[in-house]
């Protein structure tokens, strides 16, 4: 599990850090690092870095800083170096060794160009670029474009236009899209969450030896195979599959009976030997997956170790009855699409309330906002983990980089997400999924990340063959657990 910290810890830390070390130290190590990786990539893309067009973006904090001496090392190597300066107010002393290392000052970027290095802003930025940067990522996004999608553009820190705290990107259009991001120390929420994490592109992490001093709890964490490998609840060869775990699915109705499908799907790729249906798609389901044991309600089911009800299961009185029967089981329960419908009008209060084992939902942003009362906004974090704690739940929040978050105040950003997922009928077989990890025995945050971190990679997988459906993804899932738990 990898951590990222706001901006106010990293700079707890590096004041603890640089009490102990002589003045721009740090600096130097997170220019180095930087210069390091950009050497790498020109030498992976070209060849090397001698006679390569390079042009440093440098805004008038540190982050030019780290930028201009980078340039100054690759000028060194014979890189031709330009520099485009932001502000009247520059890093001095990483200028001037830029320009004595041979760069020059540049009033645009102009003609075709290698690698732009991008040191607008990094963790002092706030808001949208101001006019005349945005101006210049707006020209050099134009000139990349015109040029074939040349340069290689490598963000120092951080993207320069995103919010670093929260992952919110206010100015799409006038905030840098890198192709790698070098950033110093640790992770920032931007380069996990919401849409700067896309803006981030490939994130390489600089160790500058600020590990030890941060103190406090990280803002949100990510999960990456090993830990999805050691949560991944393993069979016994003593276990039947009662003892494996048996996952009921509320899921489907006359209208949605896909639904059921996908959702069925989902479960049967989990770690759960027993899947039990109960609703109006047995026949569909019991065709489809004859090893599936239907009943027409939760109530004629027998036990089951988790409930996950909603998928396509409608919001008329029959589908009110279900949600109270799964809700008042004594087991981890999932309330997906329908289901959160239903409970947005209060209700299902005093049932959820009631509630002793654990509960997770699913929302999208729509159905968060039908909950909470709004989306939840540029703080995608901070808004799951207020719904978590208000909710006593588990929240899984839907979304490029899906959040989970739980009552206890932990978040985790899932990194596998994909576009590809964004389409009808995959959060049925996400659901499912998810039931089968609780079922397992897994805790009710750990089984929503596991569920998010193998539905994205079979959504990737599925990607990879063509244009995507749910059906694709389900018949992806099993490889998905086989690359992400070996
Ligand atoms: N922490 C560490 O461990 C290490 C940190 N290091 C590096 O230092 C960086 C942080 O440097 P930093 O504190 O100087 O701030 P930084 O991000 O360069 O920018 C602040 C300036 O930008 C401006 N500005 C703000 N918003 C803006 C906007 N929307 N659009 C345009 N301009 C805007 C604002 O200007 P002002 O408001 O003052 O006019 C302010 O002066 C960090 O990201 C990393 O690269 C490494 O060297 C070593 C280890
Ligand atoms: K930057």
């Amino acid at each position: 599990m990898k951590g990222a910290w706001r901006a106010a810890d990293i700079r707890a830390a590096e004041k603890a850090l640089m009490a102990k070390l002589p003045e721009g130290t740090l600096m130097q190590r997170a220019a180095a690092g930087l210069a390091r990786r950009c050497a790498g990539l020109l030498h992976d893309r070209f060849g090397g870095v001698y006679g390569r067009r390079v042009l440093v973006l440098a805004g008038s904090g540190d982050n030019g800083g780290d930028a201009m001496y980078a340039g100054a090392a690759l000028a060194r190597r014979g890189a031709d170096v330009r520099v485009i300066r932001l502000s009247d107010r520059i890093h001095g002393a990483s200028y001037k060794a830029l320009v004595a290392a041979g760069g020059r000052p540049a009033p645009a970027p102009h003609g075709h160009l290698d690698l732009v290095v991008d040191g607008i802003v990094g963790i002092g930025g706030r808001g949208a670029l101001r006019e005349r940067a945005a101006a210049v990522v707006a020209e050099a996004v134009r000139a990349r474009a015109e040029d074939g999608g040349a340069p290689v553009v490598v963000a120092v820190d951080v993207p320069s236009g995103v919010e670093v705290d929260t992952g919110d990107v206010p100015d799409p259009a006038a905030a840098v899209r890198a192709d790698v991001t070098v950033t110093f120390g640790a992770l920032k929420p931007a380069h996990v969450v919401g849409a700067a994490a896309v803006h981030s592109g490939l994130v390489d992490l600089v160790d500058i030896g600020l590990a030890g001093y941060l103190v406090t709890r990280p803002a949100v964490e990510v999960p990456d195979h090993s830990d999805i490998a050691g949560w991944w609840p393993s069979h016994a060869s003593t276990d039947d599959k009662y003892t494996r775990g048996v996952v009921g699915l509320a899921t489907g109705s006359d209208g949605y009976p896909g639904a059921a499908l996908l959702s069925v799907a989902g479960a049967l790729a989990g770690p759960t030997g027993y899947v039990r249906y109960a609703g109006t798609a047995q026949e569909s389901v019991r065709e489809r997956f004859p090893s599936v044991v239907t009943t027409d309600s939760v109530g004629a089911a027998g036990r089951a170790q988790a409930w996950v009800c909603g998928c396509g299961l409608g919001t008329d009185e029959r589908a009110v009855g279900e949600l109270r029967a799964v809700l008042a089981t004594p087991v981890p329960v999932i309330l997906d699409a329908d289901a959160l419908t239903l409970i947005a009008d209060g209700s299902m209060a005093q049932p959820l309330r009631e509630r002793r084992a654990a509960t997770v939902i699913t929302p999208h942003d729509r159905e968060f906002a039908r909950i909470a009362g709004a989306e939840p906004g540029a703080d995608r974090v901070e808004a799951a983990l207020r719904l978590a704690a208000q909710m006593n739940a588990v929240v899984l929040l839907k979304g490029d980089r899906t959040v989970v978050a739980a009552p206890d105040g932990s978040a985790f950003a899932n990194p596998t997400g994909s576009a590809a997922l964004a389409t009808a009928g995959t959060g049925d077989v996400l659901a499912g999924l998810l039931g089968s990890l609780l079922a397992g025995g897994l805790p009710a945050p750990r089984a929503a990340v596991a569920a998010a971190y193998v539905h994205g990679l079979a959504g990737r997988l599925a990607a990879e063959k063509g244009p995507t459906t749910a059906v694709d993804v389900a018949a992806e899932l099993r490889e998905a657990v086989t690359l992400a738990t070996r």
